[in-house]
């Protein structure tokens, strides 16, 4: 098998939904410890790109390899969602899906105990033994404050944070993170992505996101990626993003981001 440096490679990546080209040769590269934004107007074939990555469906054509851990590639294109995530791909929604009955701890503690293969018949052994890891997790997204409450009464950003506990209960090397501020306030936004900026700092994984807020995507991206319709147009760091002219007549010029939210 070939040998790998990237966390992630897509080669011209396809996905065709009917007479719809709803992605069109992407190809892209996550490198290991990078933010990489995946931005573009709506419509351009971000879901698609991160459900095809993801697993949720197959690309029409193309290759996503993964790193293996030990420099190897392995492919992942098809192969299904379940598969992918132990592979290390962890993935947030932009619908926050949490057991809302349970403690915040106790959240954390399933996603653990999933990831440990463990089944619910060692729950209440499990309710200690992976308490103080879930614990870490809950103060590395600093949540411990809130971990004994129920995950029902959160704060909308306080259950943004939980959800990346839990996706990272999974040790992914990739996160993928569709649109991960929708809904929040503009402040929230910023330090949401700025605590996953620190966790990609200390722990090294690599994410991969969508956001529309232009903001918070030029202050926390290592690069970002364009698409438009389909098509990779654009790849650079935000200066050259800022400055490339495409980009600017696609949309930042127009004074917004990608409309909607
Ligand atoms: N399941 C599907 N069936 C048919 N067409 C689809 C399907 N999913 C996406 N599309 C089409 O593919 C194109 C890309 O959609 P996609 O949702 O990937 O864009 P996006 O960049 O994520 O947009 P947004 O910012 O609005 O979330 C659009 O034309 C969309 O209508």
């Amino acid at each position: 098998m070939a040998q790998m440096q990237k966390t992630l490679e897509v080669r011209n990546l396809r996905k065709s939904f009917g007479g719809v080209m709803a992605v069109d040769s992407v190809s892209l590269e996550v490198a290991q410890g990078e933010m990489l934004a995946l931005i573009g107007p709506n419509g351009a074939g971000k879901s698609t790109c991160f459900n095809m990555v993801g697993g949720q469906f197959p690309p029409t054509e193309g290759e996503i390899l993964l790193n293996g851990g030990d420099g190897t590639a392995v492919p992942i294109a098809g192969i299904g969602s379940r598969r992918i995530w132990q592979l290390g791909v962890g993935r947030t929604f932009q619908i926050t899906a949490t057991f809302t009955s349970m403690s915040v701890r106790q959240n954390v503690q399933m996603a653990l105990l999933s990831r440990r293969h463990m089944i619910w018949k060692f729950w209440p052994r499990a309710d200690d033994l992976l308490s103080d890891e879930a614990l870490a997790l809950l103060e590395q997204v600093g949540l411990q404050a809130q971990a004994e409450r129920a995950a029902a009464v959160l704060a909308y950003g306080d259950l943004k944070r939980l959800e990346l506990a839990i996706a990272l209960a999974g040790a992914p090397k990739l996160l993928l993170m569709d649109e991960p501020t929708a809904g929040m306030a503009s402040g929230e936004r910023t330090a949401l992505m700025a605590l996953v900026r620190r966790l990609v700092s200390t722990t090294g994984i690599s994410v991969l996101f969508t956001e529309h807020d232009m903001d918070v995507v030029f202050e926390v991206s290592d690069r970002i990626l364009v698409l438009d319709r389909g098509r990779l147009i654009a790849t650079g760091t935000g200066a050259e993003i800022k400055a490339n002219e495409q980009v600017r007549a696609i949309y930042l010029g127009t004074g917004r981001t990608s409309g909607g939210h």
